[in-house]
């Protein structure tokens, strides 16, 4: 199915210095949109990119005055959640999730009175995506727009129950589907949808089995779900419904929501997942349905843009943790002990860079984003090996992605269309055994692949409360009538984003960031090229 990724233009410059979240948006390769290019002219000259063929040119010259007012608008177009008000003409109804049995606490001092005091978030209240004022291109992580790296407001939406809905919950038929690999938390969602569901007084909910597929595979029955079967769920890591890579043919799905007679639709997944619910959303549009279509990012990845992070990213790295604690122990139990850990990653290197800082026990961290040699002078191994000579053990840490370009690639992709990743940890445990033996050096290499157990177990804490937010106002999203939205955290606040806004690219570690560079003061590596 291809993407229908419906972004409009965004800005770059000729320095890609500033634009840094910016560019990680635009101008970053993307495996869902790659009919981009940025044209630069002369420095402070419009420059223009080019998201798809069929996208808003939108140019920004930077001696305007009006530039940054160009920029706004420009935001605020791309940021605009899109409702099933855009297409029908809707009265709304007063909100059924109701705030009223929670009663003042004692002693509060809010001068507002209560019958004046709502609860409810207004659909004009904004979040500021961005709180740092850069005063250089130069300055760590510089996310600038003009040369000047000048500051201008990004608002984003608000997220939570409104005081309106645009659904009569009795007569809401809403399903839950969970897409893509396993991660901490799903269990967590779809319990606090569920509920949330219930709160607003919705009685017919349904999982769809096994992502996408459920929605056409002959055989697979949808799952009613009520409070009292998702009430535990939480407990298990997977996904009570089963998830499912491929086969997803928006066309299909659509028949099938309509058949169903699918009023809301909740799609938990990553970014091809997301890519896949605003085709559906789309698809609804063109069809005129009444369906609004709500994703909620999961990933161990951590690797959608724009938020602060996925669910099941928090809990990724403490197991990932304990991996590294393991190959540590190996390692400093053995003569000359080598432990080599692989974590996951697609594209990105944060579960890697983030277990290997909280775990403290990394010599070496290697990630998709800083290219690496092996060999030679300045190469990992011939820091290895100084690392044997003077301490006697060492851990190294490598994310799926890192070193690509050292391996040979198949070319091939799994179901969902995704490339599959050469086995960079295999290659170097043979590497390192290869140049230890070489050198007549002793050295005990244990690898240790974590990968399956790391995305398999139940949310921590801190993902549990993240779920909990996300699923909830998933839910409020949805009664909102917002459609092709996704709800996620961003800058510390709760918010919707438009999905077209997150399925641009994947986002990437900073290698120019302030916890990278935390993360090699923490290492003690060198620039391995
Ligand atoms: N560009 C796309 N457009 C529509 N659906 C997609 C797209 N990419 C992936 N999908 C579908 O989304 C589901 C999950 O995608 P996948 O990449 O496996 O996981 P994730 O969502 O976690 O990134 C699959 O069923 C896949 O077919
Ligand atoms: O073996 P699988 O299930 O195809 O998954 C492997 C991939 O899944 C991930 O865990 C995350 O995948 P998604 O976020 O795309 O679901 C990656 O880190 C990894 O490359
Ligand atoms: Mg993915």
């Amino acid at each position: 199915m291809a993407a229908a990724v419906k972004t409009s233009g965004g800005f770059c410059n000729t320095q890609q210095q500033w634009l840094h979240s910016t560019r990680d948006l635009f101008l970053h390769g993307s495996t869902h949109s790659n009919a981009k290019e940025c044209k630069s002219k002369k420095a402070k000259k419009p420059i223009s990119l080019r998201v798809k063929a069929t996208s808003t040119k939108v140019e920004l010259d930077f001696n305007d005055p009006s530039w940054k007012q160009n920029f706004q608008e420009d935001w605020d177009n791309r940021f605009n959640l899109p409702r099933i008000t855009d297409i029908y003409d809707l009265k709304p109804r007063p909100t059924t999730f109701s705030l009223k049995k929670q009663r003042t606490p004692t002693g509060d001092e809010d001068s507002t009175p209560m019958d004046m005091w709502n609860g409810y978030v207004n659909n004009d209240d904004r979040a500021l995506m961005k709180v740092i004022k850069y005063s250089s291109p130069t300055s760590a992580g510089a996310e600038c727009i003009d040369p000047d790296c000048s500051w201008v407001e990004q608002w984003v939406h608000r997220a939570g129950p409104r005081k309106d809905i645009y659904y009569e919950p009795n007569e809401v038929k809403a399903a839950i589907v969970t897409c893509g690999g396993l991660c901490p938390g799903l269990n967590d969602v779809i319990r606090q949808v569920v509920f949330t569901l219930e709160t607003y007084g919705v009685k017919n909910i349904v999982g769809i089995p096994f992502g996408f597929r459920g929605f056409f595979e002959k055989g697979l029955k949808e799952m009613p779900l009520s409070r009292n079967l998702v009430e535990n769920i939480n407990l298990a890591g997977g996904s009570f419904l089963g998830v499912s890579r491929g086969g997803a043919k928006t066309s299909e799905i659509v028949d099938s929501i309509q058949a169903r007679r699918i009023d809301m639709l909740f799609v938990l997944g990553g970014n091809g997942t997301h890519a896949g619910a605003n085709a559906i959303h789309d698809e609804c549009r063109k069809r005129k349905l009444k369906v609004s279509v709500v994703a909620v990012p999961k990933t161990i990845d951590n690797d959608i843009p724009l938020m602060d992070k996925t669910f099941g990213f928090d809990t990724a790295v403490e197991e990932a943790q304990r991996a590294i604690n393991s190959a540590y122990i190996e390692a400093r139990s053995a003569y000359h002990g080598i432990g080599l850990v692989k974590l996951m990653g697609r594209s990105s290197g944060f579960i890697a860079m983030h277990a290997s800082l909280s775990s403290g026990q990394v010599d070496v961290c290697l990630i998709p984003e800083v290219s690496f040699a092996l060999d030679g002078e300045y190469g990992v191994l011939q820091h290895l090996e100084q690392l044997i000579k003077n301490k006697g053990f060492c851990v190294v840490c490598v994310a799926e992605a890192a070193g690509q370009e050292l391996l040979q690639n198949s070319g091939a992709t799994d179901a969902s269309g995704n490339t599959i990743l050469s086995d960079i940890g295999v290659h170097m445990q043979q590497k390192i055994k290869m140049h230890f033996k070489g050198i007549g050096v002793h050295a005990d290499i244990k690898y240790i692949d974590p990968t399956y157990m790391v995305r398999a177990c139940r949310a921590n804490a801190s993902d549990a409360i993240l779920c909990t937010v996300l699923g909830q106002n998933a839910v409020h999203g949805a009664f909102a009538g917002f459609s092709g939205i996704t709800s996620c955290i961003c800058n510390t606040h709760y918010v919707y984003l438009p999905v077209t806004q997150v399925i641009t690219a994947p986002k990437r570690v900073n290698h120019k960031g302030r916890m990278w560079h935390r993360c090699l003061t923490s290492t003690g590596q060198p620039d391995f090229r």
